[in-house]
Order: C-alpha cells, then sequence, then structure tokens
C-alpha cells in the first residue's frame, strides 16, 4: 500500500493497487517501476502529459495486456488471478467513445446490460438510476447520433456505471468537449465516487480536472514522479499552485500540458 493515504486509521482497504509495473513495447520503455493505489470513495488523478504511459496503464489493469514485471490487485485479488472476470468490479471508459450512434441510449445501455449478464428489469432500474445521476433521463429514447459530445460522454459513463462497479476507470473522459461540459463532467464524477464509494482513476493531462482532495499521481516518461494529495505535492516541489507544482516535475514539456 502507498503513501496516498497512510496515517489515517480510517482509510480502508484499496480497491486498485499498482505495485512495481513496468511495460514495454519492444525495447521501449512505457512503464518503469509504477506503484500507487486507489481508495473507494474518492477519486485519484493519474496526471501525466501525452505519452507519460497512463492508457498503457488502463490496459494492464482491464488486462488487455499482462504486465511481465510488478502486481496488480483488484479488490484484493491480482489481476491474473480474476481471469475473463476481472471486468466484473470495473467500469470502463476509454479514451475514444464506443457507442453505437444509430442506436437511441435506451438501446445502447441495453446491450450492454445483456453482455453483463443483467436481467431486463433489473437493468432497466439501474439505467434508470445512473441516468438520472448524470441529469440524461430525459433523452433515453433519442439516438446517440442526435446527442452532443458531452451528452455522448454521459452516456458512456452511465454505462459503465450500470454494474455498479467498485473501481471506475476513465481514460481522458473530457478529449474534446468544451470547458463548461468538462466541469459539469468533472464534478459528477466527483460527486458520484463520494456517493456510491466507489473508487475512480481518472486519467488527464489537464491539471484544472484535479480537485484539491483528490488524490494524486503524477507520471511523466513512464515514471510516477510524485504521488500523494495535492497540498503534499505542491509544498514537496515549492509550488503556490498543482500548475506551477506540474511544470517543475515535467520541465518544459507544460506547453504540451496545457494545450
Ligand atoms: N503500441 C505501441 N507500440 C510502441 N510504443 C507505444 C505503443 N503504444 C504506446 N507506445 C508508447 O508508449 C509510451 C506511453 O504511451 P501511452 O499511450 O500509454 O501514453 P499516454 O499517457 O496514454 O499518452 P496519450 O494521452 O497521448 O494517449 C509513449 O511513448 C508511446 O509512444
Amino acid at each position: 500500500m502507498d503513501d496516498t493515504a497512510a496515517g489515517d486509521p480510517r482509510t480502508p482497504q484499496p480497491v486498485l493497487s499498482v505495485q512495481n509495473v513496468s511495460y514495454w513495447y519492444g525495447d521501449k520503455r512505457a512503464l518503469d517501476d509504477v506503484s500507487f493505489d486507489v481508495y473507494p470513495g474518492r477519486v485519484t488523478a493519474l496526471l501525466g502529459p501525452n505519452g507519460a504511459g497512463k492508457t498503457t496503464l488502463f490496459s494492464l489493469i482491464t488486462r488487455l495486456f499482462d504486465a511481465p514485471s510488478g502486481r496488480i490487485e483488484i479488490d484484493g485479488r491480482a489481476a491474473s488471478d480474476w481471469g475473463f472476470k476481472v471486468l466484473g468490479p470495473l467500469g470502463v471508459v476509454f479514451q475514444q467513445p464506443t457507442l453505437d450512434l444509430d442506436l437511441s441510449v435506451r438501446q445502447n445501455l441495453r446491450y450492454f446490460a445483456a453482455l453483463r449478464g443483467l436481467a431486463r428489469r433489473d437493468a432497466d432500474e439501474r439505467m434508470e438510476k445512473a441516468l438520472t445521476s448524470l441529469d440524461m433521463q430525459e433523452r433515453i429514447g433519442e439516438k446517440v447520433r442526435a446527442l452532443n459530445g458531452g451528452h455522448r460522454r454521459r452516456v458512456e459513463i452511465a454505462r459503465a456505471l450500470l454494474h455498479s462497479p467498485k473501481l471506475l476507470l476513465l481514460d481522458e473522459p473530457t478529449i474534446g468537449l468544451d470547458d463548461p461540459t468538462r466541469e459539469a463532467i468533472v464534478r459528477h464524477i466527483h460527486d458520484l465516487a463520494v456517493a456510491d464509494n466507489i473508487g475512480v482513476l481518472w486519467a488527464t493531462h489537464l491539471f484544472d480536472e484535479v480537485e484539491s482532495k483528490d488524490a494524486l499521481v503524477v507520471i511523466d516518461k513512464g515514471r510516477v514522479v510524485a504521488r500523494g494529495d495535492v497540498a503534499g505535492i505542491e509544498k514537496e516541489t515549492g509550488s503556490d499552485s498543482l500548475a506551477e507544482a506540474f511544470r517543475r516535475l515535467t520541465g518544459d514539456r507544460v506547453e504540451e500540458v496545457a494545450a
């Protein structure tokens, strides 16, 4: 267990534990000895510039690839022991949208619920709850093609929540969205983490999506360069803001980050 929430006797068990994970594409090392934990009821921001290794890490957690070294535990159990059932406790929103544009919101969600083995009535109740929590209930009958980017993202988040996951993985979920929409999604996810006691891992290269109460893992060129809470990282780096801390931690590559 890392020091992200160390010292608090009320700290629960992590829902995700990444321990000393490295990964290579051929002879290119994409992840180098990465360790951190994610706790229920809290957002952990995985903050790093483009190419830092965030997507690779998500691929390992979801077992798209196997980690050649290190260990990943999900809900207290090694990812390799879960087999294909590893997706059970996970809700995932990938960087690229994966909704069928020609189906309605309801049809998209029902299809996914069926893949998850949920009975129709149960699925419809869960759908209602998830869409309501994201202010999307009124759009349930509309084709996804008719929705704007922000609303499509909300449908994807609702879909990821249908089976009540313990851990929600979001890979740059606000990419391509305007600022008010980004802010609304950031707000919803933070509220959801607390309300449903979900551990959230939020990969982003935008430090304004990180809230002061979040746990933070800063990753650069495949290495964790800082880990802890926001105030602690600002203090450690002698910075007045997270933007400044990030600039110091990632050197002169900040332009890429703020873009
Ligand atoms: N299939 C691949 N083959 C070779 N190298 C790859 C492959 N996928 C990613 N990489 C490299 O591994 C490193 C980490 O990439 P990754 O996509 O995980 O980073 P990221 O933080 O998610 O960046 P982005 O936000 O741009 O997707 C980068 O240097 C990238 O060029």
